[in-house]
């Protein structure tokens, strides 16, 4: 199975080493613009190979793409990150068009690919993608949810004092500070709601610093973070190629699920060999159903700066 990463950077390089150390595809290509970047990427992991013991081929090349011909899955991280007291909807201008570019470059040596969308505003990335490709619906698929979720996890078990491993939870809506919806009444502590051990206030805190999860660690970093998000597309990445069909919530296009059309969004999904392969209804009670449409108004509202691009 094969694997290109476009944008060698932080996190196109961190998903290209766990999915090798890992074993979840033979063969990654990294791309970059940026001249010798991919390459050194791709033979600083591979002098791993023999101390991690894997056997992945990982090459990078400077923008030919020729290289990444037959991909089964291709993740587009290129584009510039946030900086410090930047939202990820300030990147739209320059994103916008490296994402389509690089989109329309990928289909030309690889028709099949289903294309993983992971630059920011992603929602918005990915509705772009959606548009300028005309890829059927379960071929594009937004990361945000993985990663947002594996926050909420790691909040929650701070607050519980557990193991975030016994601590089940999902963030849907958009990936932004204020678009995310961390589903705290359905989170669980092996099975038992978290509400039998945590306040409500300690859960509003909770969904709280799951919202700025990005945020906090971009002021800390000065950039935005790479090892939980290139883990969280290694594990989306998995789940397609060895179509495991994990329930994972992504920012895919919804036609009427969740009470929202024309629009991509974080909701459940199975992903499998096919990408998506089904959309999950939660359930959602009247509260969350009205901060999914208010989370989908803001998402939308992004969507309309697109009108140059598309
Ligand atoms: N969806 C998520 O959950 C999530 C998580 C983390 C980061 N991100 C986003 O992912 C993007 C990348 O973040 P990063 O930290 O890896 O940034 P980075 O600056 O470390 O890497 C980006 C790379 O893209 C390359 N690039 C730029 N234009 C290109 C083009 N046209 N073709 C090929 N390569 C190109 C750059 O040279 C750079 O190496 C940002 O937009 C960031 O906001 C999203
Ligand atoms: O916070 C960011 O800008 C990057 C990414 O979307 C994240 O959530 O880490």
């Amino acid at each position: 199975m094969k694997v290109t990463i476009v944008g060698a950077g932080n996190v196109g390089a961190t998903c290209a080493d766990v999915i090798s150390y890992r074993e979840i595809a033979s063969e990654v290509v990294l791309v970059d613009i940026k001249e010798g970047f991919a390459e050194g990427k791709a033979m600083d992991i591979m002098q791993c190979a023999t101390t991690t013991v894997f056997n992945t081929q990982v090459t990078g090349t400077t923008g030919d793409y020729s290289k990444t011909a037959g991909s089964d899955v291709v993740v587009i991280t290129s584009g510039i990150p946030r900086k410090p007291g930047m939202t990820r909807e300030e990147l739209i201008g320059i994103n916008a068009g490296i994402v389509k570019s690089v989109a329309e470059n990928i289909l030309v040596h690889s028709p099949e690919a289903i294309i993983v969308v992971v630059s920011n505003p992603m929602d918005t990335m990915t509705y772009l993608t959606l548009k300028a490709t005309g890829l059927p619906k379960n071929r594009v698929i937004g990361m945000g949810g993985a990663l947002d979720s594996s926050r909420f996890k790691y909040f929650l078990s701070k607050a519980l004092d557990k193991p975030s491993n016994d601590v089940q939870g999902m963030v849907i809506g958009g990936h932004g500070d204020t678009t995310m919806i961390p589903l705290t009444r359905l989170a669980s502590y092996n099975g038992a709601p978290v509400s039998n051990y945590l306040s409500q206030e300690e859960l509003d805190k909770v969904a709280a610093s799951t919202m700025v999860g990005g945020a906090t660690l971009t002021g800390l970093l000065g950039t935005s973070a790479w090892y939980a998000p290139g883990a969280s597309v290694a594990y989306l990445v998995d789940s397609i190629l060895n179509n495991q069909k994990r329930m994972i919530a992504c920012s895919v296009f919804l036609e009427g699920e969740y009470g929202q059309e024309d629009i991509c969004m974080g909701v459940p999904c199975i992903i499998g060999r096919n990408g998506v392969e089904e959309i999950i209804d939660v359930k959602l009670n009247d509260t969350e159903k009205a901060a999914f449409a208010k989370s989908a108004e803001a998402v939308r509202a992004m969507n309309a700066d697109l009108k140059s691009v598309l």
